[in-house]
């Protein structure tokens, strides 16, 4: 099994409003994101050049990022799903699972000691 990943990043507000009040994530903040994608493929599936999937195909996934989380408020992007780290990463894998069957996992950062990983069973 080969896996290979590819890694993104963008700068966005958010505010997890249905945390309680003293939490300070529960105010409006911003974080610099970082999100992975993570794409599989067996020996046999590799390409003739021996890809998983041309690193650079996956540049629609940055032209997408950049025009819907970069610089925006992830409330508004995610409407009302809550804009966790965990949200995210599933929010941006079922966008991009149908073109890309070999994703099998988004990782996100939110700070540089945070991951959160969306990988279905
Ligand atoms: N399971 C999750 N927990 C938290 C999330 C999340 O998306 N999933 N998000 C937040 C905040 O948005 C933010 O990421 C703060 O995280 P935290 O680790 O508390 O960041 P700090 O820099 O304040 O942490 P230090 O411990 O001071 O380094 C909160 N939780
Ligand atoms: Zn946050």
């Amino acid at each position: 099994m080969y896996t290979i990943s590819k890694e993104f990043n963008f700068s966005a507000s958010h505010v997890l409003a249905r945390l309680p009040s003293w939490h300070p994530c529960s105010r409006m903040h911003g974080h610099n994101y970082v999100v992975v994608l993570e794409l599989r493929a067996q020996d046999e599936q590799l390409s003739d050049v021996g890809f998983v999937r041309d690193y650079r195909e996956l540049g629609v996934v940055k032209a997408w990022i950049d025009d819907t989380l970069d610089h925006r408020h992830l409330n508004d992007a995610l409407g009302d799903l809550s804009p966790s780290a965990e949200h995210l990463a599933r929010w941006i894998f079922d966008r991009w699972i149908g073109e890309f069957p070999e994703l099998t996992a988004v990782r996100v950062s939110e700070t540089p000691k945070t991951w959160a990983v969306y990988q279905p069973e």
